[in-house]
């Protein structure tokens, strides 16, 4: 797995949706570097998944644009996939066939299927990959999906919050997975996020964005090599670091509303 150079460049993009009096996002600017892990944070509704989705592909900013390795996206990619919060697979199939999906689709599965076995065992599937994926866990069903979206090498990993409906346990250690996996790789990063820890955790910068309308307001950068220790005073320093910045950003929005 090695991922080609692709920059994500946005420029000065602003959208409002159909029918909506208020921008929700405005004037954001931001670059991502290839192999940079970056975590999109702020309160709900400031806009964090609509930003993601036009990375993404799949929604169109009303202003501005969002180029990756020079070209302006206007449609989903297998070179930058996506991850939900709920792992969508298809419940007839079994581990296996979900995770090779994408390759089936692009008719390159039968050249290396072994590929898809090195995947499973990397994500820890190897001895459920003939079952049926309703037959595991939701954190399995994740690590799935996570295979599934490795399969096509991506340059590009999104992640919509895609661990918070799992236990504290298999959340931590697949938040240390896929940030392992993505450094190991290069692949680049961005993960839409409303939990502090898992942004210090998974992440080189994180953006801070705040509401109403949707802009960015902060970054921090996180300097700590890959794997995390959660333990470290450095890790702590970060994270309270990070907590004080969001804390501020409120105070100000709220004095000047
Ligand atoms: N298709 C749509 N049409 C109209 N408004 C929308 C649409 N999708 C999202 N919105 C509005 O845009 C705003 C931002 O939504 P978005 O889901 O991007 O926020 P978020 O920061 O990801 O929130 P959360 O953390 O709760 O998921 C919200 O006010 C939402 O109601």
């Amino acid at each position: 797995m090695s991922a080609q150079n692709s920059k994500v460049w946005i420029a000065e993009l602003s959208h409002t949706f159909k029918k909506q009096p208020h921008p929700t996002l405005v004037n954001i600017n931001l670059s991502v570097n290839q192999g940079e892990k970056i975590a999109l944070i702020g309160r709900s509704g400031c806009g964090k998944s609509t930003l993601l989705q036009m990375i993404a592909g799949l929604l169109i900013p009303s202003d501005g644009a969002v180029r990756i390795s020079g070209h302006t996206v206007t449609k989903p990619s297998a070179k930058w996939n996506m991850m939900f919060q709920k792992p969508s697979l298809y419940p007839w199939m079994t581990v296996r066939e979900n995770a090779a999906l994408g390759l089936v689709f692009a008719g390159t599965y039968k050249k290396n299927p072994e590929y898809v076995e090195k995947l499973l065992d990397m994500v820890g599937l190897t001895e459920h990959k003939d079952k049926n994926v309703q037959q595991l866990s939701g954190g399995q069903q994740q690590r799935v999906a996570l295979a599934r979206s490795l399969a096509t090498d991506p340059d590009i990993l999104l992640l919509d919050e895609p661990f918070s409906a799992l236990d504290a346990f298999t959340r931590t250690s697949l938040q240390n997975e896929v940030a392992e996996i993505c450094d190991r790789s290069n692949i680049t990063l961005i993960i839409v996020t409303h939990d502090i820890e898992e942004a210090i955790a998974m992440s080189d910068r994180v953006i801070i964005m705040s509401h109403n309308p949707g802009e960015i307001v902060g970054e921090l950068h996180v300097p700590l090599a890959f794997p995390r220790n959660r333990g470290a005073e450095e890790f702590s320093a970060l994270r309270d670091q990070l907590f004080k910045q969001f804390e501020q950003i409120d105070q100000l929005k709220k004095q000047s509303a």
